[in-house]
């Protein structure tokens, strides 16, 4: 069993109890259903650095990154750092995180916030929702292609974008369709955690024009960026090159004013 075979069991069974504790009907009552389209999509299109920052305690690839910053001063912080958007990770188990970290985030910034967690069933999509996300990931690496079209689907009929992750070209063929936004490519191997930016090169080419590039993970300077806007990527996910340090916001600020300059 992988390490993401893991999670996928593990999240199997944390969705059904989920279900049992908290009904549809009691998310789709929260107020944050009704609120205005963040469009990490048009921030993208907008901004010249394109970079979405994460918050990420921990991960199964490298344990603990940190565990002193709290999500309110992030979220400000990197809305101060001029970034397009925030991931927030809400798996607990593997990643440190929770659904109220999303909460925590949406109350203290405007930024478009990402639902980063191992999506499986659409009532994690009203949950992201209900806690004030924007705009959810889905993995093809987990998904068949009739996940992924019923889960983005989903999100779309709930003004929710939708990020769709690939590793390989196969996930990729089998995933283009057009209730997708954006098309990240994940440099880390879920399976075997290798990191490797050539992953994002290789795959440009391959992805349509009419979607967003997001390169994902292992960035940590911005002569990666520079290099990767050359292939077509408008859009970078960068986590721990921003967590590992004690004020990721400043971090973030610096990062991107070096980018600018
Ligand atoms: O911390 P990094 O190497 O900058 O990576 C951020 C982000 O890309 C990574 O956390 C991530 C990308 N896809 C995921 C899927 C699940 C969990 C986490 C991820």
């Amino acid at each position: 069993m992988t390490i993401l075979d893991k999670i996928i069991f593990d999240k199997h069974k944390e969705v059904a109890l989920k279900k049992q504790l908290i009904p549809v009907k009691q998310l789709e009552a929260s107020v944050l259903f009704s609120r205005n389209t963040l469009s990490v999509t048009q921030r993208i299109k907008e901004s010249d650095t394109g970079i979405i920052a994460e918050y990420k305690r921990r991960s199964p690839s490298k344990d603990t990154i940190n565990n002193a910053l709290n999500v309110y001063d992030v979220a400000q912080g990197y809305e101060q750092a001029g970034v397009c958007a925030m991931s927030v990770l809400t798996d607990g188990k593997y990643f440190g995180g929770s659904l109220d970290d999303l909460l925590l985030a949406r109350a203290n910034c405007q930024l478009p916030l990402l639902r980063k967690d191992f999506v499986i069933d659409p009532y994690q999509i009203l949950e992201a929702k209900a806690y004030g996300a924007n705009i959810i990931l889905l993995i093809a690496a987990v998904l068949s292609k009739d996940d992924i079209t019923n889960l983005s689907k989903f999100a779309k009929s709930l003004d929710l974008e939708v990020l769709l992750e690939v590793h390989n070209l196969d996930e990729l063929h089998k995933s283009i369709m057009p209730s997708l936004d954006l098309i990240g490519v994940n440099n880390r191997n879920l399976k075997t955690f290798e990191v490797s930016l050539n992953t994002s090169k290789e795959l440009s080419t391959e992805i349509p024009d009419d979607f967003v590039k997001i390169s994902e993970s292992g960035i940590s300077n911005i002569e990666a960026i520079k290099e990767l806007k050359t292939y077509g990527y408008q859009g970078f996910l960068i986590g721990e090159n921003f967590m590992k340090t004690n004020d990721a916001g400043e971090s973030a600020a610096t990062f991107i004013k070096n980018l600018k300059s």
